[in-house]
């Protein structure tokens, strides 16, 4: 661990009871259409299953402000992202996702995959880089305006690793693992990649959605939210709740990976972003995610055979991702792929 990470540590003991939602703002209930039929269990803060047979209580918010950012920092953050989206169409083009205009790449800028032509489009557009490991950047996709983009998300990337890897920690000591079970799994052949979300004015917010619901396909997400624009929402039992805006917050998710290595007991929350007809809005997610290579699987230590069988099947995360991107444009998810039955 290096200096500043052990400052790091230091200076914001407290982050993992914020981030676990023990500091908690309220979430409130939209006032949106509820999905159906009613999942049970999904939350995004720790919860066991046996949740799922209380009446749905409103969420504790999971945005921590302790964690050692600057507000100035993140504000750059913002800056940068809001700075990206106002340049001119042709600008933006120069880093468009799809090769030779048609052919869709992950990495870029433009729209998610499109897999059928009944496909309804989600109102986003989305830059999305590899970040980590840092020798397979692809710079020739990293805006050069505005001038200090490339700067500030190396700069970014450093830090929201060492929150990462904190939160790591805590988190496998929660689930009763030695510290550093989780982040020594992420070596240098771990991806993690920045999605820049732009979400424009909507004039019919009813009908569209910013972001369709999904659970993240990482191990662990670290989202900056717009700080005055609200739209994101979480799924608890059948019910959308906003998580609310916290400025200089971020905001800690629980993803697939996750799920299946704790076996169920740390959920991947079912999440949508809702569009509005005032304001437009912008959100910086990094995706945490191990080794393409190596496979994903519940931890041994989380399987007991009498009280919590094994709930999930082995996946090669590569294929796991590869399965998140297809599943994802058809509005469905890849981990009801390796649920075991019961
Ligand atoms: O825009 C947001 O607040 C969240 C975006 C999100 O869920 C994602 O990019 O996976
Ligand atoms: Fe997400």
């Amino acid at each position: 661990m290096n200096g500043r990470l052990s400052r790091y540590h230091r200076s914001c003991k407290s982050l993992l009871p914020m981030c676990l939602g023990h500091q908690a703002s309220t979430w409130s209930t939209s006032k949106t259409a509820l999905p159906s039929p009613a999942p049970t269990c999904l939350s995004p803060s720790l919860s066991s299953t046996s949740a799922g047979c209380l009446p749905p209580p409103p969420p504790t918010t999971t945005a921590a402000v302790g964690h050692g950012i600057e507000p100035s920092f993140l504000s750059e953050v913002m800056k940068v992202t809001r700075g990206f989206y106002e340049l001119p169409l042709e600008e933006k083009q120069k880093y468009s996702n799809l090769a030779n205009g048609n052919e869709f790449k992950h990495e870029g800028y433009g729209n998610d995959m499109v897999v059928s032509e009944k496909q309804i489009l989600d109102w986003c557009d989305r830059l999305y880089l590899l970040v980590e490991p840092e020798s397979r950047r692809d710079h020739s996709l990293w805006p050069t305006q505005p001038p200090s983009f490339r700067d500030v998300l190396h700069e970014y990337t450093v830090r929201c690793r060492e929150i990462t890897s904190l939160v790591l920690a805590r988190l496998a000591r929660l689930l009763g693992l030695r510290e550093g079970y989780f982040v020594d799994m992420f070596d240098e052949d771990a991806t993690t990649y920045a999605r820049f979300n732009y979400y424009p004015r909507c004039l019919r917010p009813e009908d569209v959605l910013g972001l369709k619901p999904h659970s993240d396909g990482s191990v662990i997400t670290v989202v900056s939210v717009d700080d005055t624009v609200s739209g994101l929402q979480v799924l608890r039992q059948g019910v959308w709740y906003d998580v609310p805006v916290v400025p200089n917050a971020l905001l800690i998710n629980m993803g697939d990976g996750m799920e299946i290595m704790s076996n169920g007991l740390l959920k991947s929350p079912v999440h949508r972003v809702v569009t509005n007809a005032e304001r437009e809005r912008v959100s910086v997610v990094m995706f945490y995610a191990l080794d393409p290579e190596k496979e994903l699987e519940p931890a041994p230590e989380m399987v007991d055979d009498e009280k919590r069988p094994r709930q999930y099947a082995k996946m090669k995360i590569k294929d796991y991702l590869s399965g998140f991107y297809e599943t994802f444009a058809r509005g469905t998810r890849v981990i009801d792929t390796v649920k075991m039955s019961e």
